[in-house]
């Protein structure tokens, strides 16, 4: 058996029930008393490594699916067995394979105008000169963004899973970080509740597929279902029905709840600290991007929603770094640890989006997108959206700081949000003040 290092020796459940409470300060505890490396027991993962040493994470990340691949955690059987999520090995690279091209280049700008679109249709009902949180609303946002993005025009069946998957993607969130019951306790308990919403959700998609292949100008459109309508594996065959639902369910999940809470924590971040406010609010509005650019990277980095990616070992004996592991031994790489190396980020708590101007992280530290051939598909994607919602924030509102105390971190199962839901007050920008800015900033006459 491996030596693997010490760690906290209070019993599973209770580091279980730690980390949903206080989600980060059980790891960021571990690591003060243990070091960079620490073994945890979680009822979840068993016995595992967790690691947060810059070197062994890159490792980790670019090792090949035949030495770290897939952690099957229950994510799978949350999302379904053709879910990226549930794969491992050549069939994770050639069903990912497939799904790539809907998140890169030509494809990708053209979800700029809905996202901006589903931005302002949610904008339009924010109180004004109120405090109100604001997760509720980037949830709706990201939600509409993203049902847009996959399934193209709107209708009845759209209606109803927009109604369907808030409390969808919730309670699978939840249910994902919770070990399945041996016990099958029926409908009403929490795993049958969510049996009887994917059937519900499988019958729609079903529906909308069976509409998509009746349409003729199908290879026009730009929705991620057409896309994989037409999608071939590389011996010429087509994705089943089946496996086009597992994947949308990820991409729906996946992409939803992440980039809303990474919004929320945005406005938590930027309203506590009014110098950099006031300068990403003046570049917006001249039409510069470069600080905006660099906050989204430091809000990832001070506050990433996902604290832990992992990955499970499949080779005996297999080498990491200091540790040599047997197969099946589990690795978590804690993602706020290594975000907080004052070697790699100088000053680490302190929010400073300056730190990323002029430069682009190192892709295995700066890590909120997990990394190597398992990296989150929808990292552009996510970057683009929220690019357009903070633009759109600071272009048609004045945010306005406060001197709360920072709301402190609060576990939804998956992703960690700000507690307080991250509260605004906003005040919207009048003609007025377009033309005092502009006054302000042509050149005085001498
Ligand atoms: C700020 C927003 C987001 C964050 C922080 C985030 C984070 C992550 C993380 C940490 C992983 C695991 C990576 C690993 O194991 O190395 C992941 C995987 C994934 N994400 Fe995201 N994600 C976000 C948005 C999105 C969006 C918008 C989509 C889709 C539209 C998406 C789709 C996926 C998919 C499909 C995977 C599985 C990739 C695979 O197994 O090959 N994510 N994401």
């Amino acid at each position: 058996m491996a030596t693997l290092p010490p760690g906290p020796s209070t019993p599973r459940l209770a580091q279980a029930v730690s980390a949903l409470m206080r989600p980060g300060r059980g790891f960021r505890q571990a690591r003060a008393r243990y070091g960079d490396a620490f073994t945890i027991n979680s009822p979840l993962f068993g016995r595992a490594l967790v690691i947060s040493d810059a070197a062994e994470i890159k490792q980790l990340f670019q090792a090949g699916a035949e030495i770290a691949d897939n952690i099957e955690p229950n994510l799978g059987r949350v999302l379904g067995s053709g879910s990226l999520f549930a794969l491992s090995g050549d069939e994770h690279r050639r069903q990912r394979k497939l799904l790539v091209p809907p998140f890169h280049g030509r494809r990708l700008a053209a979800y700029e105008q809905i996202m901006e679109e589903e931005t302002l249709r949610e904008f339009a009902s924010w109180p004004r000169n109120q405090q109100f949180a604001t997760l509720p609303s980037m949830m709706r946002i990201t939600l509409n963004i993203i049902l847009r993005a996959v399934f193209g025009a709107e209708g009845a069946e759209f209606d109803r899973l927009r109604d369907l998957l808030p409390a969808f993607v919730k309670l699978g969130s939840l249910l994902a970080v919770l070990p399945v019951p041996k016990v099958d306790w029926g409908r009403w308990s929490p795993w049958g509740r969510f049996r009887l919403m994917r059937r519900e959700y499988d019958e729609i998609v079903e529906r909308l597929i069976a509409k998509a292949e009746r349409d003729g100008s199908l290879d026009e459109r730009e929705d991620i279902l057409a896309l994989m309508l037409q999608a071939r594996y590389d011996d010429g065959t087509a994705m089943s029905h089946g496996d086009i639902a597992d994947q949308l369910l990820t991409l729906l999940t996946a992409g939803h709840e992440t980039t809303a809470t990474t919004l929320a924590w945005a406005v938590e971040r930027l309203r506590r600290h009014p110098d950099v406010l006031r300068d990403l609010t003046e570049e917006t509005r001249t039409g510069g991007k470069t600080l905006r650019e660099a906050t989204i990277l430091e809000v990832q980095r001070t506050r990433p929603v996902i604290d832990m990616v992992g990955r499970k070992i499949k080779a005996d004996g297999a080498r990491l770094g200091r540790w040599t592991l047997p197969r099946g031994q589990t690795v978590l790489v804690g993602i706020a640890l290594i975000h907080e190396d004052p070697d790699l980020f100088p000053n680490p708590r302190a929010f400073d989006p300056y730190r990323f101007v002029g430069t682009k992280p190192d892709l295995y530290q700066w890590i909120p997108f997990g990394g190597g051939s398992r990296r989150c598909l929808g990292a552009a994607f996510a970057t683009m959206e929220m690019n357009v919602v903070l633009r759109a924030l600071l272009r048609d509102f004045d945010l306005i700081p406060t001197a709360l105390p920072d709301e402190p971190w609060h576990s939804r199962g998956i992703a960690n949000a700000p507690a307080k839901g991250g509260l605004a007050v906003v005040r919207p920008r009048t003609l007025i003040d377009d033309h005092v800015t502009r006054s302000a900033d042509a050149p005085t006459a001498s």
